[in-house]
């Protein structure tokens, strides 16, 4: 059997053409070898040998090259050498963690019994293996192998066909943080599904085979940027879910977690069939699940989230970005939880105030702050380190983070006591009241104050902790002064001076003499048993030393028990009051991000937005802050503050839409995005960079800045350009904040101005939505003569000796010109382009003069007499339609089905008649 299974394997390899004998003889490690490695097909399996993890065959090949390791050979088989690399096991996790970063699966094969023990079935025999753990990148949970500052998401994604009322499919998203044990559900619909999967962002996205399959979806899970893990769709069955999901949470009903849609179970129950598969026997310590309502946040949409950089840039780094600029947390709890709430924005508006509150309860309570803070800055990472102890893979510097975090819990606790605490503080606060601080203090107590990192060889129990424990050490540690008492009598007694007791590996301890003085020794061979004879020495043992020799070595081994035992022990006592802990864990890190925003507020100047459910948009001396943070370092002039009003006038209830022209470079780009970040930080629960806000919760946030080439899925700039632009003008409402720059910029200039003149109207008449939108089509200024919720703003420059000064001011009103010839000029163009293209210019100019884009305005009808047409454009709607004519006509009721067969024929009789 393993011949043939063998065979399958070597199939997908270079040997594909050789066939394998059915007598195939494989060795017995090899055949071991080949059915572990067929079991986990789809994963890099690490064969542990002794000190070392080996890979094999094309796993080497792939390993050798992806990690730098030197790629040798083991053996033959069929004639061929096998390939072998490997990784030594102290080292192992370095060399995963670049696996899993090159989006690699290992399957982790440990030995699960004693060389001994295979010894005593044979010698031929091998020692028993077994994967003992499927690493992914989503199941990561060691320290090393993590962020701090990132929650490491495993996502799975499921969808229910015609699973919604209006007969849609709906989607059904879970995810769990395995290092911290939080779980997710929520639902969705195909509309929100990317940008649900965006503000999740997960490290990788598990969903059934057959989804994959669809090109659509394989896209959006794809953007995702998730390493994408498919499995069978019967993980998914939502029939059985809710009891899986009992079963695994050891309750009999799912009730007291609340309601779950099907599509949430669905989820659910494919999220845990791949952690109990890839887990294998271990349970990481999951928090019920908790349903996100989809609805409680603002959507951003990927190309948004990307555009305006809001966790990474555009080059995919974190420096740089909105996160990195405001993060002045200090634990990685306190981060991660930060990022999230970046990610997903919250539209209820009394959530939103808690947040501020906190915010400025730690603006005013400075002293609370920054002691809050240095405790904060020592205290380790509790709930991963919770996990760890939970899934069997935690060390001695686990508990003690356990330790320390409760510490710090207690002395948060006394640092925030008094005054008016806001109710967001006083819920955490109230976690970190029912953490387990007995167990706090007896781990500080248990473990030593530099413990090593794993628990295999002892000595992290602290001295004082264990009177056997201390007993069994000191002897173990005194052996050195007792041999020497033992060498000092003996040397005394036979009055040999160079008589000396040693130790090695093979003897143990034994006495050593040279040869020529041992004659009152061998005198006495009842006491003194000879060993060894040397050149020039001889080697004994006594009773007494043998004696002293195992009584030392089991006070090591025993000592060693205790203290696994001792681990053990506060392990189990950990994990019971996991719930506890992870919910001071998660306490501190609320904590953390409150202040930290406080921090920010106060460091640079942010104000409390005032934020309500009105459509108002209305901000004051408002900033960029990655820009002016950017300015600030290089030494170089200082931001300029500007205003924005999108609210509705006393008399409307809409918001408006200003068309931003002006020359290149002036801060346009940075205009619209400063607002589009403010909204963002606003309602994620931050002061805001600004002299005064006023926003009306935004629902959704579309941005559609610059143009960036996706090759890669095969779409030009200007379709990714349009894809997205069509994306805003399906989904945006009059809740929503549009920031459109430059829709157009990439086609010919008159396709590229008529698209975003469409595009204004469509916003202006139909979406109805809050919007910036910039453009270098001066022509398109004119639409505010029409459309009476637009208005033109412009970027102030003076020009000088023919040079162009930005004063990045916007002011109400509308570009002269673009200046684009005195920015080419500053960027160094050769000055004889510079000089023609002047020229060019001035003929261009000179004919528009002639026929002025103006007159569009009222050649054009209004973008609102288009849209009442029927798709299609089939009738003049001056003209009457004969078929409309005719169904008004009947009265359905009253007729046979005979009649109303032929009626149908009549009509389409008519629209024949029409079309020709
Ligand atoms: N409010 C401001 N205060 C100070 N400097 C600013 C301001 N806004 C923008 N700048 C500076 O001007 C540069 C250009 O800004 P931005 O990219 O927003 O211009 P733009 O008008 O969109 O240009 P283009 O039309 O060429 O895309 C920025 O990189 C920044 O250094």
């Amino acid at each position: 059997m393993a011949g043939e299974v063998w065979y399958v394997f070597v199939m997908s390899g270079q040997n594909a053409q050789k066939t394998a004998p059915a007598d195939q003889k494989v060795t017995p490690m090899m055949a071991q070898y080949i059915e572990i490695k067929t079991a986990n097909p789809d994963s890099l399996l690490f064969y542990r040998m002794g000190d070392f993890y080996e890979l094999f065959f094309e796993d080497a090949e792939i390993a050798s090259q992806s990690l730098g390791i030197t790629l040798t050979k083991r053996g033959k088989h069929q004639g061929d050498d096998i390939p072998m690399c490997g990784v030594p096991v102290h080292a192992a996790d370095d060399y995963l963690q670049k696996l899993i970063a090159k989006g690699h699966r290992v399957s982790v094969c440990e030995q699960t019994e004693d060389p001994a023990e295979a010894k005593k079935r044979g010698s031929k025999s091998v020692v028993r293996r077994d994967v003992v753990r499927l690493v992914t990148p989503g199941t990561l949970t060691e320290e090393r192998l993590l962020d701090a500052g990132t929650n490491n998401y495993l996502m799975a994604l499921t969808r229910l066909k015609g699973g919604s009322l209006s007969g849609d499919a709906v989607f059904g998203l879970a995810w769990i943080d395995m290092s911290t044990g939080s779980f997710q559900l929520s639902e969705t619909d195909q509309q929100r599904l990317a940008a649900d999967l965006a503000q999740v962002s997960p490290r990788e996205l598990i969903l059934a085979d057959s989804l994959l399959q669809e090109s659509d979806l394989r896209l959006v899970a794809e953007q995702s940027g998730g390493s994408l893990s498919p499995v069978p769709r019967a993980f998914f069955d939502s029939s059985t879910a809710s009891d899986r999901l009992a079963h695994y949470f050891g309750v009999k009903t799912l009730d007291g977690f609340g309601t779950f849609s099907r599509a949430e179970l669905s989820a659910a129950a494919g999220i845990l069939s791949y952690i109990e598969r890839t887990q294998l026997g271990e349970r990481p310590p999951l928090d019920p699940p908790m349903r996100e309502a989809g609805a409680g946040r603002m959507l951003i949409d990927p190309a948004t989230r990307a555009n305006l950089e809001l966790a990474r840039t555009l080059s995919g780094e974190r420096q740089g970005s909105l996160l990195a600029t405001i993060d002045r947390t200090v634990t990685g709890g306190g981060s991660r939880l930060l990022a999230s709430r970046l990610a997903g924005p919250l539209v209820n508006v009394d959530a939103i105030h808690h947040r501020h509150d906190s915010v400025a309860f730690f603006l005013t309570n400075e002293i609370k702050r920054e002691g809050l803070r240095q405790t904060l800055k020592g205290a380790p990472d509790m709930a991963r380190a919770l996990s760890r102890i939970a899934l069997n893979r935690g060390g001695p510097r686990d508990i003690l983070s356990v330790a320390q975090g409760l510490a710090a819990a207690r002395a948060v606790l006394d640092q925030t006591r008094n005054g008016d605490i806001p109710a967001e503080i006083a819920a955490a606060r109230a976690s970190l009241e029912q953490a387990p601080h007995e167990l706090g203090t007896q781990l500080v107590a248990a473990i030593k104050e530099e413990p090593p990192l794993l628990k295999r060889d002892g000595g992290f129990v602290a001295t004082g902790y264990n009177s056997d424990l201390d007993e069994l050490r000191s002897l173990r540690d005194e052996s050195r002064k007792v041999i020497a008492k033992l060498q000092a009598e003996y040397s005394e007694e036979l009055g040999l001076r160079s008589l000396k007791i040693k130790h090695n590996n093979v003897l143990g301890w034994f006495i050593e003499a040279p040869t020529a003085q041992t004659e009152k020794l061998t005198a006495d061979p009842a006491r003194f048993i000879h060993r060894q004879t040397m050149a020039g020495a001889m080697r004994f043992t006594t009773t007494e030393l043998a004696d002293l020799e195992s009584k030392i070595a089991s006070a090591g081994e025993r000592a060693l028990a205790i203290e696994l035992e001792i681990f053990d022990q506060l392990g189990q006592a950990i994990i019971e009051t996991g719930d506890a802990i992870k919910a001071a864990a998660h306490g501190l890190s609320i904590l953390d991000v409150s202040a930290a925003l406080a921090k920010l507020a106060q460091e640079e100047n942010y104000s409390r937005p005032v934020i309500d459910d009105s459509r108002a948009f209305e901000i004051k001396g408002g900033r960029h802050p990655v820009v002016e943070l950017a300015l600030r370092k290089t030494g170089g002039e200082s931001f300029v503050a500007n205003d924005a009003n999108l609210g509705p006038d006393a008399s409307e209830e809409i918001g408006h839409i200003w068309l931003i022209t002006g020359p290149n470079m002036a801060g346009k780009s940075t205009f619209l995005r400063q607002n589009a970040l403010i909204a963002v930080l606003a309602q994620m629960g931050s002061f805001v960079p600004a002299l005064e806000a006023h926003i009306g919760v935004v629902d959704r946030l579309f941005s559609r800045v610059g143009a960036a080439d996706d090759l890669a899925r095969g779409r030009s700039t200007f379709m990714v350009e349009m894809v997205e632009t069509a994306a805003i003008l399906n989904q945006a409402g009059d809740r929503s904040l549009v920031i459109l720059d430059e829709i157009g910029r990439g086609t010919a200039t008159f396709d590229g101005l008529s698209i975003a003149w469409a595009t204004i109207e469509h916003l202006h008449e139909v979406n109805k939505s809050r919007a910036l939108f910039a453009t270098h089509y001066h022509e398109l200024t004119a639409l505010s003569a029409k459309l009476d919720r637009l208005s033109n703003a412009t970027v102030s420059v003076k020009e000088w000796n023919g040079d162009v000064i930005f004063l990045h001011e916007i002011v109400p009103g509308a570009a002269d010109r673009s200046y684009g010839i005195q920015v080419a000029k500053l960027a160094g163009l050769p000055a004889m382009v510079v000089e023609r293209s002047k020229q060019v210019l001035g003929q261009l100019e000179e004919q528009d003069r002639r026929s002025p884009a103006e007159s569009l305005i009222d050649e054009l009808p209004l973008f609102a007499n288009i849209t009442t047409k029927p798709p299609g454009g089939a009738a003049d709607p001056a003209k009457p339609n004969p078929v409309s004519e005719a169904l008004t006509e009947l009265a359905p009721d009253d007729m046979t089905p005979r009649e109303a067969l032929e009626a149908l024929y009549q009509l389409k009789t008519l629209q024949a008649g029409g079309d020709g």
